[in-house]
């Protein structure tokens, strides 16, 4: 196989500008499909680093929140027909940075110019409500102000959706924004920039400082000049930022881990369910944050279930996303594809019974990529860590239920409450799953994955620290309300 390796070094961007990080040093970005192919070099940067990127976002910030709304929109209207103009090199990129199929990234990356197009939209929406005064000669109301300085810190398995999902709505509002995109997607999220820079955002007014999480995200968490934090990634680390940010009076927003179950009802459309727990489960190597994981099959269709279950699987092909006709790309790094593989052998050795996968698929296309085999495993108990933990990769555990009632026990049963969805055609079940069911996203007839960008986004229990992003929600995180009373 040929390896399109390049040696471009994308800097920092801070000020406006691109700038080297003070250490000197600089970390290869590397493709998951090979590991011999490097996709660029980016900054592995300090503390001083990020300093300078803190000082240029509050030095940008008063001009910033000055503005109209609809003149900070027309910037992110800017940005997005740039974005979608780059969609297929932003695409590219992706895709050799972390695995996922090229089809999957652009839709991605589409679906990143509509978030732009989204908030830009938000620049014109009202802000407050008029609340009547006991006072009969007053005018009481609320507006909403922007925090000040912004700090992003982004995970690596939507590189392009995430970061603007969380920077738009900060920009929009009158904020200014430090992003540190994770390791592996630090070259899309320069793309990134490019797009802000060619859109002619003010200097300072977007910034990004790549470098390790222990130093660069760390020090956003604790920084005394940024005012909020925005986290997406794991809950060990969400846990410490959380604590780093309540420790210093900074605002902050966690979304972290799922462990996100399909109900397949006896009534249930069956082939509608299999497609659904593949393409919730599977897609993007099982790498998102609202994968199903857990699937709970009632016991009068558990067999045709899992036979057609099979069956499918069988058909899908693995190997490199760039590739045409390639289903599922490999895990996103090597410390990903030693987890999920620690992962299955825990299910074996604790007892589950492996139907598919297991492995690293053999093959000369698969010696160099992180790799791993769709796998499905039954006979799952709910004390098992796979039914537990958060994999994050390609693995299915089938429960068998007796009942609806036993199905939803089950489906609660976890420390976390993402996503969760119910494949039935009865009324009375569905009524049932979306009053009983503890996760902040429930889903009739439908995966668990995909998120729509006008609505809000959040988890219940472990999953977030029960804020919400997305849609017009993501107003109550990047603002302060402000209650005006008016009197002559
Ligand atoms: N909810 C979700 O969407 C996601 C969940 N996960 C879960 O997390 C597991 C591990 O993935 P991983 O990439 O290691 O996730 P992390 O939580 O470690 O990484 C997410 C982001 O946080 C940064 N970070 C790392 N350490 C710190 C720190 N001490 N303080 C502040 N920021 C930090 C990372 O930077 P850097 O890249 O430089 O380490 C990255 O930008 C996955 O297996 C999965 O279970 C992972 C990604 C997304
Ligand atoms: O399901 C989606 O499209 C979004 C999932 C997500 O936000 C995540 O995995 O972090």
């Amino acid at each position: 196989m040929t390896v399109k390796s390049e040696s471009r070094t994308y800097l920092n961007y801070i000020g406006g500008t691109w700038v080297p990080s003070h250490t000197g040093e600089i970390e290869a970005s590397i493709n998951p499909a090979n590991r011999n192919d490097v996709v660029g070099y980016i900054q592995n940067s300090a503390l001083p680093d990020l300093d300078g990127a803190v000082q240029a976002a509050s030095a940008a910030h008063k001009a910033w929140k000055r503005l109209a709304g609809s003149v900070r929109g027309d910037y992110l209207y800017k940005a997005a027909a740039i974005l979608e103009k780059r969609l297929d090199e932003v695409a590219t990129a992706m895709t050799r940075e972390m695995g996922k199929t090229l089809p999957e990234a652009k839709g991605e990356t589409a679906r990143g110019v509509a978030i732009l197009r989204y908030y830009a939209g938000e620049g014109m929406r009202s802000v407050g409500d008029v609340i009547p005064s006991t006072d009969s000669e007053a005018l009481m109301f609320t507006t909403r102000v922007p925090l000040g300085v912004v700090g992003v810190i982004t995970p690596w398995n939507f590189p392009v959706a995430i970061p603007l999902w969380k920077m738009a709505p900060a920009l929009i509002y009158g904020n200014t924004v430090v992003i540190k995109p994770a390791s592996e997607t630090g070259v899309t999220c320069a793309l990134l920039m490019e797009c802000f820079e060619e859109a002619g955002l003010p200097a300072g007014v977007v910034n990004m400082v790549t470098g390790d999480g222990s130093v660069i995200g760390r020090g956003i968490a604790e920084h005394p000049g940024i005012q909020a934090i925005t986290f997406t990634g794991s809950n060990a680390v969400g846990k410490t930022i959380g604590q780093a940010a309540l420790a210093r009076g900074a605002k902050y927003q966690l979304e972290m881990g799922g462990k996100n179950p399909v109900v397949v009802a006896a009534d249930a459309d069956l082939s509608l369910a299999v497609e659904a727990t593949i393409s919730g489960g599977l897609r993007s190597t099982g790498q998102k944050c609202t994968a199903t994981s857990r699937v709970i099959v009632h016991q009068d269709v558990y067999e045709p279930f899992k036979r057609l279950l099979l069956e499918r699987i069988g058909e899908l092909k693995i190997g490199d996303g760039m590739e045409r006709n390639v289903w599922m790309g490999p895990c996103a790094n090597e410390k990903q594809h030693r987890t999920v593989l620690a992962y299955i052998r825990k299910g074996k050795e604790e007892g589950a019974r492996l139907l598919c996968g297991g492995e690293q698929p053999q093959g000369s296309g698969y010696a160099d990529g992180y790799y791993v085999e769709p796998t499905v495993f039954e006979e799952v108990t709910p004390e098992m860590t796979i039914a537990r933990e958060e994999i994050f990769g390609p693995v299915l555990a089938l429960m068998k239920a007796e009942s609806m009632e036993q199905a939803l026990a089950l489906a609660n049963d976890a420390e976390f409450g993402l996503s969760a969805s119910i494949f039935t055609t009865n009324i009375g079940a569905m009524l049932g799953f979306i009053q009983e069911m503890d996760a902040g996203l429930v889903r009739i007839n439908a995966e668990s994955a995909g998120v729509e960008l006008q609505a809000p986004f959040g988890g219940m229990k472990q999953s977030s620290s029960h804020s919400r992003e997305q849609g017009r929600a993501a107003i109550e995180f990047f603002t302060a309300v402000k209650t005006v009373f008016v009197k002559s």
